[in-house]
C-alpha cells in the first residue's frame, strides 16, 4: 500500500547526482523524516536513479520520485509515487505542459494512482530549476497568493511547491501562500539547514523540504530540521 502523502511534514530531498558517504543512507534513512523524494533538476538519468533507488529501498521509508524530464517518470524501483511539476511562474509551456504531453506521448504505461501532480512556483533565479526553466522569479507576496490561488482553487493541484532550492527564503511570502491556498497540500523547500528554519516556514507550510543539508551539513542537522517540524 502507498503511504499517505499528505500527512508528510517533513521530506528529504537526494538527488541522484550525488554521492553520499558511507553509512549516510542508513542514518538519513532513521532520521524521523517522514518520506524520501529523489529529484534534480540537472543530469538525473535512469540510471543514477535506479543506483540511488537500491540504495534507499530497504529501510520501509516512503518513497517519491519527482522527474524533471519524462525519461526519469518511472513506476518501478519500490517507490510509492510520482510527484510530477508544473511551474506557474514561467511563460515557457514546455515547464507547465509540454514535457507532460512529451510523457505521454511515450509513455507505454502509466499508474495513475501513483501520480501526484504538483504547482512549482520558482522563486530563485540561481538555482538550477529557476534557469532551466525561465522562471518570473521577481515576484510579490501579492503574485505568489495569485499564483497560488490559480494553482489550488483553479487547477485544483493537489501539491503547491513554494521553490527556493539553494537559497533560504522569505518567511512572508510561505505566509501569503498559506493564506491563499485552500485544499492543496503547502510545500516549501529551499536553504534549511537549522531547526529554527524548518520551524520558521514550518509554520505556514504543511510540508517542509530539505535537499542540500544532507550533503553539506551533518546527519545531526537533518535530525534537528524533522524535530523542529514533528
Ligand atoms: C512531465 C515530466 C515527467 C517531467 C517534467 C517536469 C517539469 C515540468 C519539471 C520542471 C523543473 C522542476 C520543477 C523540477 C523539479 C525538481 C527540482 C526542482 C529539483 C531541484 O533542482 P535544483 O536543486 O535547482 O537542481 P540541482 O539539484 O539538479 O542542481
Ligand atoms: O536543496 P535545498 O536548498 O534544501 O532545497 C530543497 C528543495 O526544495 C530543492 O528542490
Ligand atoms: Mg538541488
Amino acid at each position: 500500500m502507498h503511504a499517505n502523502w499528505k500527512t508528510w511534514a517533513h521530506v528529504t530531498k537526494l538527488d541522484p547526482d550525488k554521492r553520499l558517504p558511507e553509512g549516510a543512507v542508513e542514518e538519513i534513512a532513521t532520521s524521523g523524516t517522514d518520506a524520501l523524494m529523489l529529484s534534480g533538476t540537472l543530469n538525473v538519468t535512469q540510471e543514477n536513479l535506479h543506483e540511488l533507488l537500491d540504495l534507499v529501498s530497504s529501510y520501509g521509508l516512503p518513497l517519491v520520485v519527482e522527474p524533471a524530464s519524462p525519461d526519469c517518470a518511472i513506476f518501478d524501483g519500490g517507490i510509492d509515487y510520482l510527484f510530477v511539476p508544473s511551474v506557474m511562474n514561467t511563460n515557457d509551456v514546455r515547464w507547465v505542459v509540454g514535457k507532460h504531453y512529451t510523457w505521454l506521448h511515450q509513455a507505454s504505461s502509466v499508474d495513475w494512482e501513483m501520480v501526484v501532480p504538483e504547482a512549482y512556483i520558482v522563486l530563485n533565479p540561481n538555482s538550477a530549476v529557476g534557469r532551466v526553466t525561465g522562471a518570473d522569479c521577481s515576484l510579490s507576496t501579492e503574485d505568489v497568493a495569485a499564483f497560488a490561488q490559480i494553482a489550488d482553487r483553479y487547477f485544483r493541484f493537489p501539491i503547491v511547491y513554494i521553490e527556493y532550492s539553494g537559497t533560504y527564503g522569505d518567511p512572508a511570502i510561505v505566509q501569503a501562500a498559506a493564506g491563499a491556498v485552500e485544499h492543496a497540500v503547502l510545500y516549501y523547500g529551499g536553504g534549511i539547514r537549522s531547526a529554527e528554519q524548518a520551524a520558521e516556514m514550518g509554520r505556514y507550510a504543511d510540508t517542509i523540504v530539505v535537499g542540500n543539508a544532507v550533503y553539506e551539513e551533518g546527519i545531526d542537522v537533518l535530525r534537528a530540521t524533522v524535530r523542529a517540524v514533528h
